[in-house]
């Protein structure tokens, strides 16, 4: 069997930048081509800075990079370039101004659509902790993989964890202070208010503060052309909830929940919201299934199981899938390359999610 790109990408992942994330999360691996004969396979590649000042920091690591592709079992030789994106930053150029966290303009009419943006979906869940933000970066990389343009929002503005989850932590340019420039990881164009906050930093804001944050993430974003823009949405029922239902048109909401009855009464509260504000429920998703001991192989169900999908089907709305609980879904998401974005087993399970959601039209 020849070298794949995604080995080949598994082990550009493991060349960390210095300022975080990889060379794979940062975006910057363009032009892979793999030529396999019957020596071996001949793998290139470019590697894209995006600026001239990050280039001359990533130089350094192609040597790293080329050794990284080398390793892997069948390859041939290795060949790197690396480039710069761009004209050079003016020097100094100013850090944004942006100030996010102001109060809401008023609005007019109903719900808005973006500009740019086709379809917006909400990713909620009743209860903290149930694996919605999991949820919402691992579908927006499957949908990158099957080559969607994908945007995600990390609307959870008191506890934003995207950053983490998808490896950046690059404060985003703004050029005029208006603008707010998202960053890229994974093939997903990203923005979180957590990269507006430095570390630790607690949002201590009340209702309007909030609203207006996120009418600012929504509107003074360069989100460019997306097919679908996922927005991984606070716990609960509260104000980011009804702002975003009311203020913009979304294509619909996926509710996570685990199968526990404590998860399943908020996911139920979740699910009345969505349907009082008139937000199509496009489904709801099981997340911790089950559990399969890594050593053993031995199943438990930790939550219990099928909750979700009962819940569905007596509220007559779509069961989007189980997600199993793993200690690899935990470990790819605190190192910042969710396991959608890798070649393990879990990934077929967001791919298949993915495709369901693309076969519908709904991404
Ligand atoms: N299927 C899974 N398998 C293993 N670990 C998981 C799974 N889903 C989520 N987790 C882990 O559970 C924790 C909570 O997940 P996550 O942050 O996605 O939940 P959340 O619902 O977004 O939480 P919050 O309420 O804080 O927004 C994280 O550490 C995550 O890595």
């Amino acid at each position: 069997m020849g070298v794949s790109q995604r080995e080949v990408m598994a082990a550009l992942a493991s060349v960390k930048l210095p300022e975080g994330g990889d060379l794979v999360s940062q975006d910057m691996i363009r032009a892979l081509s793999i030529d396999e004969s019957a020596g071996g396979a001949s793998v290139r590649f470019v590697i894209e800075a995006p600026t001239p000042e990050v280039a001359r920091i990533v130089a350094p690591l192609q040597p790293q990079a080329e050794a990284a592709v080398r390793a892997i079992a069948g390859v041939a030789s290795v060949q790197a370039v690396t480039t710069a994106h761009g004209p050079a930053a003016k020097p100094a150029a100013p850090a944004p101004s942006l100030k996010i966290g102001q109060h809401p303009t008023p609005h007019q009419g109903g719900p808005q659509k973006l500009a740019g943006i086709d379809r917006i979906i909400a990713i909620g869940s009743g209860k903290g902790g149930v694996g919605k933000s999991t949820v919402s970066s691992n579908l927006a990389v499957a949908l990158a993989r099957q080559g969607r343009r994908v945007g995600l929002l990390d609307a959870d503005i008191y506890g934003p964890s995207q950053p983490r989850m998808m490896g950046v932590n690059r404060r985003p340019g703004s050029p005029d202070g208006k603008i707010i420039e998202p960053l890229t990881a994974h093939g997903v164009t990203m923005m979180s208010l957590g990269l507006m906050l430095k570390d630790d930093e607690a949002v201590i804001w009340r209702g309007p503060m909030i609203m207006g944050a996120l009418q600012q993430l929504l509107t003074q974003v360069a989100w460019g052309q997306l097919d679908v823009l996922l927005i991984d949405l606070p716990p609960g029922t509260g104000d980011i909830q009804l702002t975003l239902c009311q203020r913009t048109q979304l294509t619909g909401a996926i509710v996570v929940s685990t199968p526990q009855d404590v998860a399943l009464l908020d996911a139920r509260k979740a699910l009345d919201m969505f349907l009082k504000l008139k937000t199509p429920v496009l489904g709801l998703i099981e997340n911790m299934s089950t559990f399969c001991c890594p050593n053993c192989g031995h199943e438990t169900q930790i939550f219990g199981h099928g909750g979700v999908r009962a819940d569905a089907e007596r509220l007559d709305l779509p069961f989007l899938g189980e997600l199993p609980l793993t200690l690899a879904v935990r470990q790819a998401g605190d190192s910042g390359t969710p396991i959608a974005a890798t070649d393990a087993p879990e990934a077929e399970a967001y791919a298949r999610l993915a495709h369901r959601l693309i076969a519908g039209g709904m991404a």
